[in-house]
């Protein structure tokens, strides 16, 4: 998050807002100003001028306090705009893969987002409108005696460099508020995913421990920041008082010997508060925008990172596997026989639980580093795909639905594939299932109270798999919750696919696994690959 992206978002209202506030701060200063002609008038005992003074005041002032509204709602809006269009490329950034913490995800859209808006852009309203009072109320006061001015300038200078002094605790008190609240999220998404595991067991004990002790160091994360705020506040507000006080005594001495009029110094007391109330408010909040740098960095790379995932077909890819171990952090080590896939092919990976049939499907969707050896897709010239470049389809054994209409979640929102749902309907064997639907393929998904069965939710997503051809799918148990005859038939019609399919499946029948080109058989101890 940058200013200068934040005025370039809309410039017409960027300047729109800057006018709208030059107007608001002008109008303001110069109410101060004219208090000063009817004083004077007062105390010459002209009443007319007075009264006519005063009616100028309030024409002004109420005018003023119309600007303020529009221009602060004007601000909002490009505000808005701005974290609407960051919001849009974060979430674009984990879309495409940059990372896929859920909680670190959901902390960069809300907290960390909610944090640059306060403590960043709002902030330079404050800068803004201080600057502009303190520029209108110089030259006001310049206008009176220069001793004033001289006197502003060097109390400007001491308050400016009050807020210094705390300025690097604030900035790493934020920091560690912002390190908590992930923290808080991931144990939420840790402890609160198994919810009805944990209900089960009847674990309540350790759950409430566990959040507890997440959210106690966010508050306590949190009172620290909060401490360094209000001890720099107290700071500032003793360096501000004092500058006031020394203000409006100088404007009194001007005063006695006759420098200065009886008007002069009581607007000049007034100047006094609005321009060290400006540096206050322009410090208070230039320690804000500057606490948010480290997570301005961070956004920014973020948004950097995004990638352009546009959807390019491919045909099928083949892949060649040599010498491939992996090794888990508690030393648990699996190797692989080594294999090759020709394009199109279609493969059988089969072995005992726990032979490692789940952990070269990470390894291939590069979910996990191997410890040793290669994989290397090829094209169907047999050219190399780098592996960050190669497109992998994965169907795990629990689909992963949307609360949208069946439709959408097969064409997963493209509406260029509408025309060919009817056909992968049919041969995913979903067609029998819709038909028993009020509203068929336009059903809306239920994902909460479950409206369709496990087996139908396999079909969807096989389905899914299916309309948008994939170069290259792995599938694990994908027809388990799906009856023998229907699971048969949708291999059938996988098995007739143009893409490369390896596939974990058991308990099929030696007819239907004779279909397959290949085979690859994990075991325990020795693996080998057939065929
Ligand atoms: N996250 C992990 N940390 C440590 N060891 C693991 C982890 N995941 C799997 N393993 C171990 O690696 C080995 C292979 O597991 P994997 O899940 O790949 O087997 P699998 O063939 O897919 O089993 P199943 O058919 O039961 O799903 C097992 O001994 C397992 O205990």
């Amino acid at each position: 998050m940058e200013i200068k992206e934040l005025f370039r978002q809309n410039i017409p209202r960027a300047i729109l807002i800057i006018f709208l506030f030059v107007l608001y701060t002008l109008g303001g200063t110069v109410n101060e100003y004219l208090f000063k002609y009817a004083l004077n008038d007062i105390t010459a005992g002209n009443l007319t001028g007075y009264v006519q003074w005063q009616a100028i005041e309030l024409a002004l002032a109420l005018l003023v306090a119309l600007l303020l509204p529009v221009a602060t709602q004007t601000m909002t809006r490009q505000v808005q705009n701005y974290i609407h269009q960051i919001r849009k490329d974060l979430t674009h950034h984990y879309y495409a893969g940059g990372d896929e913490k859920v909680s670190k995800m959901q902390n960069e859209l809300t907290a960390n987002l909610k944090l640059l808006d306060n403590d960043y852009a709002t902030p330079w309203i404050d800068i803004l409108s201080a600057v502009l009072q303190i520029v209108f109320g110089v030259a006001l006061l310049i206008s009176m005696n220069w001793l004033l001015l001289l006197f502003t300038a060097i109390l400007a200078v001491v308050t400016l460099l009050l807020p210094k002094i705390m300025e690097k605790k604030t900035s790493a008190a934020m920091k560690e508020v912002n390190v908590k609240n992930e923290k808080l999220l991931n144990t939420i998404e840790h402890w609160l995913g198994g919810l009805q595991e944990l209900r089960r067991y009847t674990a309540y004990a350790r759950l409430s421990r566990e959040l507890h002790k997440a959210s106690h160091s966010y508050v306590d994360a949190n009172k620290q920041s909060y401490k360094y705020r209000n001890i720099s506040y107290i700071i500032n507000t003793f360096g501000n008082a004092i500058a006031q006080i020394g203000m409006s005594a100088l404007a009194g001495f001007l005063f006695i010997f006759h420098q200065i009029s009886f008007g002069d110094w009581a607007v000049a007391g007034s100047f006094a508060f609005l321009i060290f109330s400006s540096i206050f408010n322009m410090t208070s909040a230039i320690t804000r925008v500057k606490s948010t740098k480290e997570l301005r960095e961070q956004t920014f790379l973020l948004r950097k990172k995004i990638k352009d995932e546009s959807e390019n077909k491919q045909p099928a890819y083949g892949i060649t596997v040599s010498n491939l171990s992996a090794k888990y952090e508690n030393g648990e080590q699996i190797s692989y026989p080594d294999f090759s896939i020709k394009p199109g092919a279609k493969v059988l990976l089969t072995g005992d639980s726990g032979t490692g049939k789940s952990t070269l499907f990470k390894l291939l969707l590069g979910k996990m580093k191997p410890e040793s050896g290669e994989i290397k897709f090829t094209d169907q010239a047999g050219n190399l795909i780098p592996f960050a470049e190669a497109k992998v389809g994965y169907l795990p054994q629990d689909p992963i639905v949307f609360p949208a209409s069946i439709s959408d979640n097969i064409t997963m929102f493209n509406e260029k594939l509408a025309d060919k749902v009817e056909a992968v309907v049919s041969g995913m064997q979903l067609a029998p299932d819709l038909a028993k639907m009020s509203n068929g393929v336009q059903t809306v998904i239920d994902v909460k109270n479950e409206n369709i069965s496990g087996g139908q939710r396999q079909k969807v997503v096989l389905a899914r798999s299916a309309i948008h051809d994939q170069p290259f799918v792995l599938m694990d148990e994908v027809t388990s919750a799906i009856d023998r005859a229907g699971s048969e038939k949708i291999i059938d019609n996988l098995l007739h696919s143009n893409q490369t399919i390896l596939m974990i499946a058991h308990n099929l029948s030696p007819e239907v696994k004779a279909k397959f080109d290949q085979e690859i058989k994990l075991t325990r101890t020795r693996k080998e690959a057939n065929r």
